[in-house]
Protein backbone atom coordinates (compact mmCIF):
# COMPACT_ATOMS: atom_id res chain seq x y z
CA UNK A 1 0.00 0.00 0.00
CA UNK A 2 1.31 3.51 -0.76
CA UNK A 3 1.39 6.30 1.80
CA UNK A 4 -0.83 7.82 0.36
CA UNK A 5 -3.61 4.90 -0.02
CA UNK A 6 -2.83 4.74 3.41
CA UNK A 7 -3.52 8.28 4.54
CA UNK A 8 -6.64 8.77 2.74
CA UNK A 9 -8.29 5.45 3.74
CA UNK A 10 -7.12 4.42 6.78
CA UNK A 11 -10.32 3.05 9.29
CA UNK A 12 -10.53 1.56 12.60
CA UNK A 13 -11.36 -2.52 13.14
CA UNK A 14 -13.40 -3.12 16.17
CA UNK A 15 -13.14 -6.90 15.54
CA UNK A 16 -9.65 -8.14 16.12
CA UNK A 17 -8.68 -11.83 16.02
CA UNK A 18 -5.15 -13.29 16.09
CA UNK A 19 -2.57 -14.01 14.28
CA UNK A 20 -1.25 -10.59 16.42
CA UNK A 21 1.65 -9.30 15.03
CA UNK A 22 4.96 -11.49 15.10
CA UNK A 23 7.96 -10.45 16.50
CA UNK A 24 8.66 -8.37 13.57
CA UNK A 25 6.19 -6.64 12.92
CA UNK A 26 5.62 -5.50 16.35
CA UNK A 27 8.98 -3.99 16.27
CA UNK A 28 8.05 -2.12 13.03
CA UNK A 29 4.89 -1.00 15.23
CA UNK A 30 7.04 0.37 17.81
CA UNK A 31 9.72 2.28 15.39
CA UNK A 32 6.66 3.85 13.54
CA UNK A 33 5.84 4.87 17.26
CA UNK A 34 8.33 6.10 17.99
CA UNK A 35 9.01 8.16 14.71
CA UNK A 36 6.18 11.31 15.43
CA UNK A 37 6.95 14.94 15.62
CA UNK A 38 8.39 15.43 19.13
CA UNK A 39 9.39 19.08 20.06
CA UNK A 40 12.73 19.46 21.41
CA UNK A 41 12.53 15.48 21.02
CA UNK A 42 11.53 14.87 24.81
CA UNK A 43 10.03 11.83 23.92
CA UNK A 44 6.89 12.36 26.41
CA UNK A 45 5.67 8.89 26.08
CA UNK A 46 5.84 5.10 27.32
CA UNK A 47 4.68 1.97 25.41
CA UNK A 48 3.16 -0.82 27.34
CA UNK A 49 2.84 -3.77 25.09
CA UNK A 50 -0.20 -6.42 26.40
CA UNK A 51 -0.25 -9.72 24.93
CA UNK A 52 -0.63 -13.46 25.88
CA UNK A 53 -1.18 -13.91 29.81
CA UNK A 54 -1.03 -9.94 29.89
CA UNK A 55 -4.06 -9.73 28.39
CA UNK A 56 -6.16 -11.63 31.38
CA UNK A 57 -3.66 -9.38 34.04
CA UNK A 58 -4.84 -6.52 32.15
CA UNK A 59 -8.81 -8.23 32.73
CA UNK A 60 -7.86 -8.71 35.84
CA UNK A 61 -7.17 -4.59 36.17
CA UNK A 62 -9.68 -3.67 34.47
CA UNK A 63 -12.46 -5.63 37.16
CA UNK A 64 -11.09 -4.56 39.93
CA UNK A 65 -11.07 -0.67 38.82
CA UNK A 66 -14.47 -1.04 38.89
CA UNK A 67 -15.01 -3.32 41.64
CA UNK A 68 -15.47 -0.19 43.98
CA UNK A 69 -18.39 1.54 41.74
CA UNK A 70 -20.59 -1.57 40.95
CA UNK A 71 -21.52 -4.79 41.94
CA UNK A 72 -23.46 -5.65 38.67
CA UNK A 73 -22.23 -9.07 37.38
CA UNK A 74 -22.91 -8.42 34.06
CA UNK A 75 -20.75 -4.95 33.72
CA UNK A 76 -17.83 -6.93 35.47
CA UNK A 77 -18.18 -9.73 32.92
CA UNK A 78 -18.47 -7.10 30.22
CA UNK A 79 -15.09 -5.51 31.64
CA UNK A 80 -13.41 -8.56 32.10
CA UNK A 81 -13.64 -9.39 28.44
CA UNK A 82 -12.25 -5.98 27.20
CA UNK A 83 -8.93 -6.86 26.89
CA UNK A 84 -9.84 -9.48 24.51
CA UNK A 85 -10.70 -7.78 21.75
CA UNK A 86 -7.71 -7.78 20.27
CA UNK A 87 -4.96 -10.55 20.48
CA UNK A 88 -2.36 -7.50 21.06
CA UNK A 89 -2.91 -3.70 23.10
CA UNK A 90 -0.07 -1.06 23.15
CA UNK A 91 -1.05 1.19 26.00
CA UNK A 92 0.69 4.71 25.21
CA UNK A 93 0.77 6.78 28.55
CA UNK A 94 2.26 10.20 28.23
CA UNK A 95 5.93 10.89 30.03
CA UNK A 96 5.59 14.24 30.73
CA UNK A 97 9.11 16.44 30.88
CA UNK A 98 9.88 19.68 32.28
CA UNK A 99 10.58 22.20 29.59
CA UNK A 100 10.48 25.88 29.49
CA UNK A 101 9.54 25.92 25.91
CA UNK A 102 7.58 22.77 25.19
CA UNK A 103 3.99 23.03 26.81
CA UNK A 104 1.97 19.66 28.56
CA UNK A 105 -0.22 19.67 25.71
CA UNK A 106 1.99 19.40 23.09
CA UNK A 107 3.51 16.78 24.47
CA UNK A 108 -0.14 15.41 25.06
CA UNK A 109 -0.01 15.52 21.39
CA UNK A 110 3.35 13.92 20.25
CA UNK A 111 1.69 11.13 22.39
CA UNK A 112 -1.74 10.86 20.44
CA UNK A 113 0.49 11.22 17.32
CA UNK A 114 2.59 7.91 18.59
CA UNK A 115 -1.02 6.10 18.73
CA UNK A 116 -1.83 7.34 15.01
CA UNK A 117 1.29 6.22 14.12
CA UNK A 118 1.03 2.74 15.55
CA UNK A 119 -2.43 2.55 14.00
CA UNK A 120 -1.17 3.27 10.64
CA UNK A 121 2.14 1.01 10.68
CA UNK A 122 -0.09 -1.62 11.85
CA UNK A 123 -2.48 -1.13 8.80
CA UNK A 124 0.28 -0.64 6.40
CA UNK A 125 1.21 -4.31 7.42
CA UNK A 126 -2.09 -5.87 6.80
CA UNK A 127 -3.13 -5.58 10.59
CA UNK A 128 -5.97 -3.76 11.98
CA UNK A 129 -6.65 -1.58 14.96
CA UNK A 130 -8.29 0.56 16.95
CA UNK A 131 -7.95 3.39 19.48
CA UNK A 132 -10.06 3.20 22.19
CA UNK A 133 -10.04 4.95 25.77
CA UNK A 134 -12.66 4.99 28.08
CA UNK A 135 -13.70 5.37 32.01
CA UNK A 136 -10.74 3.32 31.98
CA UNK A 137 -7.79 5.29 30.69
CA UNK A 138 -8.91 7.74 33.48
CA UNK A 139 -8.59 5.43 36.38
CA UNK A 140 -6.36 5.35 39.23
CA UNK A 141 -6.14 2.01 39.81
CA UNK A 142 -5.33 0.73 36.12
CA UNK A 143 -2.78 3.36 35.90
CA UNK A 144 -1.32 2.21 38.99
CA UNK A 145 -1.36 -1.65 37.92
CA UNK A 146 0.16 -0.60 34.70
CA UNK A 147 3.05 1.56 36.82
CA UNK A 148 1.96 4.52 35.07
CA UNK A 149 2.27 7.88 37.32
CA UNK A 150 -1.30 9.21 38.74
CA UNK A 151 0.01 12.65 37.06
CA UNK A 152 0.58 10.74 33.46
CA UNK A 153 -2.28 10.28 31.18
CA UNK A 154 -3.12 7.28 29.02
CA UNK A 155 -3.89 8.85 25.30
CA UNK A 156 -4.91 4.88 24.13
CA UNK A 157 -5.35 2.00 24.17
CA UNK A 158 -4.63 0.44 20.64
CA UNK A 159 -5.58 -2.86 19.97
CA UNK A 160 -3.92 -4.42 17.13
CA UNK A 161 -4.77 -7.85 15.42
CA UNK A 162 -6.55 -9.51 12.60
CA UNK A 163 -9.11 -8.12 11.11
CA UNK A 164 -12.19 -10.78 11.62
CA UNK A 165 -14.17 -9.71 8.75
CA UNK A 166 -13.53 -7.53 5.94
CA UNK A 167 -15.30 -4.43 6.62
CA UNK A 168 -16.13 -1.96 3.63
CA UNK A 169 -14.18 1.43 3.26
CA UNK A 170 -16.23 4.15 5.10
CA UNK A 171 -17.04 6.68 2.39
CA UNK A 172 -14.57 9.47 2.46
CA UNK A 173 -15.07 12.98 4.65
CA UNK A 174 -15.27 16.10 2.32
CA UNK A 175 -13.20 18.91 3.58
CA UNK A 176 -14.86 21.96 2.17
CA UNK A 177 -16.90 22.78 5.33
CA UNK A 178 -13.38 22.23 7.32
CA UNK A 179 -11.07 24.38 5.07
CA UNK A 180 -11.15 28.01 4.41
CA UNK A 181 -8.61 29.71 2.65
CA UNK A 182 -6.45 33.25 4.17
C1 LIG B 1 -8.42 9.75 21.71
C2 LIG B 1 -9.42 8.81 21.12
C3 LIG B 1 -10.11 7.95 21.95
C4 LIG B 1 -11.06 7.07 21.43
N1 LIG B 1 -11.72 6.22 22.28
C5 LIG B 1 -12.65 5.38 21.78
C6 LIG B 1 -13.31 4.45 22.63
O1 LIG B 1 -13.05 4.37 23.81
N2 LIG B 1 -14.25 3.65 22.09
C7 LIG B 1 -14.57 3.73 20.75
O2 LIG B 1 -15.45 2.99 20.32
N3 LIG B 1 -13.92 4.57 19.92
C8 LIG B 1 -12.98 5.39 20.39
N4 LIG B 1 -12.32 6.24 19.57
C9 LIG B 1 -12.72 6.34 18.15
C10 LIG B 1 -12.22 5.19 17.31
O3 LIG B 1 -10.85 4.94 17.52
C11 LIG B 1 -12.42 5.50 15.80
O4 LIG B 1 -11.57 6.52 15.39
C12 LIG B 1 -13.85 5.86 15.49
O5 LIG B 1 -14.69 4.77 15.79
C13 LIG B 1 -14.04 6.26 14.01
O6 LIG B 1 -13.67 5.21 13.20
P1 LIG B 1 -12.54 5.38 12.08
O7 LIG B 1 -11.22 5.47 12.80
O8 LIG B 1 -12.68 4.16 11.24
O9 LIG B 1 -12.82 6.64 11.32
C14 LIG B 1 -11.33 7.08 20.04
C15 LIG B 1 -10.59 7.92 19.20
C16 LIG B 1 -9.65 8.78 19.74
C17 LIG B 1 -8.86 9.68 18.82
Amino acid sequence: MNAIDLLITRQSTPQLIAPSPDKTDLELILTAGMRVPDHAGLLPFHFTVVQNEGLTKLSDIFVQAIKPSTTDQAKLDKTAKMPFRAPLIVVVSTQYQRHDKVPKHEQLITAGCCVHAMQMASVALGYGAMWRTGDLSLNDHVKQALSIDLHEDIVGFLYIGTQAKSLPLKPTKLYDDRVSYL
